[in-house]
């Protein structure tokens, strides 16, 4: 199972928390969060990465320039859109940047807008489902409703995201089973400073579950 870490803004941490075993770190390029990261500081934090791990630029309502010129400079492999992109923006971002993993998040408030994930199949690689929060894009903390995930099961990979800690992780993975998860705020001791002992914990703890 894929690991994801987001919300990386330290590049002392970046190679810490890939060594402590996360398949994916993900860099905020949404300028009103508090994680917010320049080009210079993803260079910074993706520098000392191994290749096998996946370096994700997280994006909300950014133009396809914006994207493709951050992913370019930053050496990203891949983009998380995150606001309200459509599926025919995510086609022509593939268009651009055809060898670039774009991964569409949506903030899931119902079983109705379980089911709008459909229509992005065909322009994505990969999903990932948030809790949707009324003021804030991510990294709100908040959970998904566990149970309303427990039949989806989408034609492509999918991350689960939305207030994932080392203390709830295996109550969620022992009712759904996503082929990601993805961490931010679940695993830090403010916004943008990730705890090393929390990232230690939760891959203690998914050891024991066979994933
Ligand atoms: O983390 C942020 O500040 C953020 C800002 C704008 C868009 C997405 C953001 N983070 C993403 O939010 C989810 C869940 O975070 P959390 O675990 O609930 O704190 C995660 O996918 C982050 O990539």
């Amino acid at each position: 199972m894929r690991v994801k870490i987001c919300g990386i803004t330290q590049p002392q941490q970046s190679l810490a928390i890939a060594n402590l075993g996360a398949t994916a770190l993900g860099f905020i390029c949404v300028p009103t969060s508090p994680r917010y990261v320049t080009i210079e500081q993803i260079q910074a934090a993706v520098a000392p990465l191994p290749d096998h791990i996946d370096k994700i630029g997280v994006f909300a309502n950014s133009s396809i320039l914006q994207i493709s010129e951050t992913v370019q400079t930053s050496n990203l492999t891949g983009v998380q859109l995150h606001g309200d992109e459509t599926p025919e923006f995510c086609d022509q971002l593939r268009q651009i940047l055809p060898n670039i993993e774009i991964i569409k998040a949506l903030r899931v408030r119902n079983l109705q807008q379980l089911e709008t994930t459909t229509n992005y199949i065909d322009y994505v690689d990969t999903l990932l489902l948030d809790a949707y929060h009324p003021q804030q894009l991510g990294g709100t903390g908040k959970t998904l409703d566990w149970e309303m995930l427990q039949a989806y099961k989408p034609s492509r990979p999918w991350f689960l995201a939305g207030g994932l800690t080392p203390d709830n992780i295996l109550t969620a993975l022992n009712q759904i089973h996503p082929n990601g998860i993805d961490l931010s705020s679940g695993v830090e001791r403010s916004p943008g400073d990730k705890d090393l002992d929390k990232v230690e914990l939760l891959f203690a703890r998914l050891k024991s579950v066979d994933i």
